[in-house]
């Protein structure tokens, strides 16, 4: 008799450990198993992670069955779910179902699709012909057949939306097509440009070579690319890829944005005739699953997708490529919420794998440990890949524009640059920094923004108790009737809608071909690709937008970037505003001038004096970074010091609020009574967003040195496993634990 013991893939925060059952089969660790549970035995799955480690007692219940072997999780695999449950604090149920195939409950043997292939082009021509013009869904059916000669009926009845079976069966019997069973889905159908034939440059070609060697010889296979927007990244990711593909290996590309994986994907297939698999989670499960099978049996060497990429079944690794690996689409945002670098440097070690992070612009932290720590060999290249130069910057004071009548949101500066650019027949991008919070207090005089003495954070204005909060710490001021500084000025609120700009564009420059992408635009599948491609291939057009529209894209028709309002991000509350800032406003501006023509950013804002400014005019990455650096060790921020953030919510405001103060209370005791009470706990606050989704949301800040933060995992998932019926008086409660945010909203 084996014992073994078990994670249960069951969503109930009260079984959260390790269960044990026991068989007489030979079962592997990894395996999916089904079981019985509970006092009325209900029938659950569950995966194995250790066999023959417990005792069997007259209470261990036995095994049903084993789901196929297809389905099981490797042991790499288990170790990483185990470091994700262990660094950031969430159950064995939410680290699992990373791994879990999407749709384990199709049976694979059903798993098969059916691929059409055009036999006789001329016959089918014929039949064309002679079909009736109102026989649409035919003749639809027919033109596509002729057009992709080779396609699986899934994707072409999802594309015309019409059942095929008849049409198929005819075309079959009239010899034009013939189909075959496939029980992996086919290649991923893109379509294929001529082969670019690029060659690496001078400085593509060292780093390449730097590279290669680092992954034969090196024990410390990490590598941070520092290379400018434009300087030909991808080039060299593709040309270690073919390295490595060479020695039988895979590889992982993420990138941050799904819009971006197209064109990630349209670069990769016009070089690789492998088959490239794509997970990212705008996938339907059928989709999903489809990828997953590719990869798992062996079909797909090359994975490009978002951050879940990383836990695709992929064996042999030889590369993981954290594609704008700055970005904060890599922390995720539910629980668990890891950290995607961190996750691919355990799953890059399991595999003696190269890990490569690969960005215009660093974050701090990354950027430290790479230069100062030695974490990662440090590459840089340093100038665009076609010898073009970086854009121009020119900085416009908005409160100048302000005082000189101007109450539009483009300054004159940005609307002469505009028609100049519009009348050659270029194009512009128009960027809206709206992360961030819009409570946020700027002097309409001379600019100035208050902030909290202890945190170095932007105050928020609160209504009701109308005063200034500092969100870290809970400093509070009365609201100033004038600014403190300049004893002249008032308080006004930023912010504008990408709406707004849309309008004002139009008004200005009606002949231009004007996109808007926001949340709004692009919430239906596909929307954003359409957009992203439309704009580039129309000219005398101006694309407005957010976030989504300054990473990685390469539209050779941009000449200028215009950032419309700067501040929003860089009086936000929060310690990583000004990083945050700095990398999307160089990132936006390096979609500049990537074509024949140079390029020029114009940057509005309130804060003119702010030194960021001044790095950004410069491109200067290095000098930003050291006067950020200093900033960051006075106040003990990352990479000095660490924050963790507990967020407790329920639907009832009560609830929420004696929750966080029972965890809070749980450990400041174990804080006083087991450490050395190295941790700040601060008080309970409402979060700055007080409710989401109907949930009300109260936080405890907790700051550690490094050397106690691994103690203060611990300690918090003690109190939130082993304690958590004592700690959470109701299950309507739910908690996640945030370790360094991107965000305190
Ligand atoms: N060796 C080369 N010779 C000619 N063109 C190149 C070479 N390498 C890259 N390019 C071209 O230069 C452009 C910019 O390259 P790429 O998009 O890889 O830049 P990047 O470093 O990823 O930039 P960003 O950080 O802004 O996304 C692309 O159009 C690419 O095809
Ligand atoms: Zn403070």
């Amino acid at each position: 008799m084996n014992t073994y013991d078990l994670s249960l893939i069951q969503q109930s925060k009260y079984i959260d450990m390790l269960f044990t059952y026991k068989s007489d089969n030979d079962y592997n660790i990894g395996d999916i198993v089904i079981v019985p549970f509970g006092i009325g035995n209900k029938v659950i799955e569950g995966i194995i992670i250790y066999k023959n480690k417990s005792e069997v007692t007259n209470k261990t219940k036995e095994i049903i069955s084993a789901l196929e072997h297809t389905y099981s999780l490797t042991q790499k695999q288990i170790d990483t779910a185990i470091f994700i449950r262990d660094n950031y604090m969430c159950s064995y149920y939410e680290a699992f179902k990373l791994f879990t195939s999407p749709s384990k409950y199709t049976k694979l043997s059903e798993h098969y699709t059916i691929n059409i292939t055009l036999n006789d082009k001329e016959k089918l021509q014929e039949l064309i012909k002679n079909t009736r013009k109102n026989a649409k869904n035919k003749l639809s059916f027919l033109n596509a057949i002729a057009h992709y000669e080779n396609i699986t009926k899934p994707v072409l009845e999802e594309m015309l939306d019409i059942k095929t079976n008849s049409y198929i069966n005819e075309l079959e019997q009239l010899n034009i097509i013939t189909t075959s069973k496939l029980t992996v889905f086919s290649k991923n159908r893109f379509t294929k440009n001529k082969k670019p034939d690029i060659k690496l440059n001078a400085e593509q070609a060292t780093i390449f070579n730097s590279i290669k060697n680092i992954y034969d010889t090196e024990p410390n296979k990490s590598v941070l690319l520092h290379g400018i927007t434009g300087s030909g990244k991808t080039q060299v990711y593709i040309e270690i890829i073919k390295y490595l593909l060479s020695k039988q290996k895979t590889a992982i590309i993420l990138v941050p944005e799904i819009s971006l994986t197209m064109q990630t994907i349209a670069r990769f297939s016009n070089e690789f005739d492998e088959d490239i698999a794509i997970i990212h989670s705008n996938l339907t499960k059928r989709e999903k699953f489809e990828q997953w099978l590719k990869i798992k049996n062996k079909i797909s060497k090359i994975v490009i997708g978002a951050r879940s990429a990383l836990f695709s079944p992929l064996e042999d690794i030889g590369v993981i490529i954290i594609d704008e690996c700055h970005d904060e689409a890599y922390k995720s945002e539910q629980s668990p919420k890891y950290d995607t670098i961190e996750v691919a440097n355990k799953i890059a070690k399991q595999n003696d794998a190269l890990l490569i992070l690969a960005t215009a612009t660093p974050s701090i932290t990354q950027y430290y440990e790479a230069s100062e720590l030695k974490k990662y060999h440090l590459f840089k290249l340093l100038n665009r890949a076609n010898n073009k130069p970086l854009p121009q910057v020119v900085i416009v004071n908005m409160l100048e524009e302000m005082k000189n009548g101007n109450n539009l949101d483009l300054s004159k500066t940005l609307q002469l640059e505009m028609k100049r650019e519009l009348a050659k027949g270029n194009s512009i991008i128009l960027f809206l920094n709206k992360r961030g919070y819009s409570n946020q207090l700027t002097c309409d005089n001379c600019g100035y923004v208050p902030k909290c003495e202890n945190c170095d954070i932007s105050l928020t204005y609160h209504k009701t108790t109308h005063s200034y909060k500092c969100h870290y710490c809970g400093y509070e001021v009365s609201a100033f009737s004038s600014c403190p500084k300049c004893n002249e000025g008032h308080f006004m609120m930023l912010g504008t809608g990408t709406q707004k700009i849309e309008n004002q564009v139009k008004h200005l420059f009606p002949s231009a071909n004007i996109f808007r992408m926001d949340k709004d635009t692009s919430k239906e599948k596909g929307m954003s690709e359409k957009i992203l491609t439309d704009f580039r291939n129309t000219s005398h057009s101006v694309l407005i937008g957010t976030q989504m529209i300054g990473k990685g894209h390469d539209f050779p028709k941009v000449s200028l970037v215009g950032v419309i309002n700067a501040d929003q991000g860089i009086n936000s509350p929060d310690y990583k505003a000004l990083e945050r800032s700095y990398n999307i406003i160089e990132q936006v501006g390096g979609r500049a001038g990537r074509g024949s023509d140079d390029g020029t950013v114009i940057i509005q804002t309130f804060s003119h004096s702010n030194s960021l400014l001044f790095f950004l005019k410069n491109h200067n990455y290095d000098a930003f970074y050291q006067d950020e650096l200093e900033k960051r060790q006075i106040f003990r921020y990352e990479p000095f010091g660490n924050l963790i953030r507990i967020t407790v919510s329920s639907i009832d405001e009560k609830t929420a609020f004696s929750s966080a103060i029972k965890v809070k209370e749980a450990l400041t005791f174990y804080n006083n009574t087991k450490l050395s009470a190295k941790l700040k706990i601060y008080d309970v606050s409402p979060c700055l967003i007080t409710r989401i989704e109907q949930k009300y949301r109260y936080q405890i800040v907790l700051r550690s040195d490094n050397e106690t933060l691994s103690t203060a995992k611990k300690m918090i998932n003690y109190t939130l496993t082993a304690k958590r019926k004592i700690v959470l008086s109701s299950d309507n409660v739910s908690v996640s634990i945030d370790v360094n945010p991107d965000n305190m909203l």
